[in-house]
């Protein structure tokens, strides 16, 4: 499983997969496979729509993330300023190293399932979760 350690920006020292924000006019879609191009520098094929995120800070910011995962991609796997990809085993994704809602949601969506989840965080800690697998 190709992954990321995110270099800069929200969760920077993490593990994650690409993503970031949208730009104008964009589909979510779009957006992933731009997002890994421009962090790893490969174009990500064959993506399936797996869930929604919901993220709510105590602060007042939110976010709203919709996952993919790739079945396949094209180009070489390179470091950006943005991201370090790395590869992982199925059976050993490094839930110590990321974001606190990922070990409630990709496990089960490696094992092919779809979600929708609110989580509220302070800072980096998680304070509450609602995830439904539908
Ligand atoms: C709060 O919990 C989070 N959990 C998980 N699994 N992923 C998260 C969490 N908070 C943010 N993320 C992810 C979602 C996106 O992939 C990135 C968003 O980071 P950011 O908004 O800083 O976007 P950038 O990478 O800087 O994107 P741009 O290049 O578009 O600025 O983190």
């Amino acid at each position: 499983m190709l992954l990321i350690r995110k270099k800069r920006g929200l969760g920077a020292g993490k593990i994650n997969g690409p993503g970031g924000k949208l730009e104008p006019g964009e589909t979510p879609l779009q957006s992933a496979i731009r997002e890994a191009q421009e962090e790893i520098g490969v174009t990500p094929s064959q993506l399936e729509e797996r869930g929604l995120l919901h993220f709510q800070f105590t602060d007042g910011y939110s976010l709203q993330c919709t996952v993919f995962i790739a079945r396949a991609f094209t180009g070489e796997p390179i470091e950006t300023p943005e991201a370090t990809p790395m590869w992982f085993d199925i059976d050993g994704v490094p839930y110590d190293d990321m974001w606190e809602d990922d070990q409630y949601w990709l496990p089960q969506v490696l094992a092919g399932a779809h979600f929708i989840a609110w989580f509220e965080f302070d800072g980096e800690k998680m304070l509450s979760k609602d995830v439904r697998f539908v």
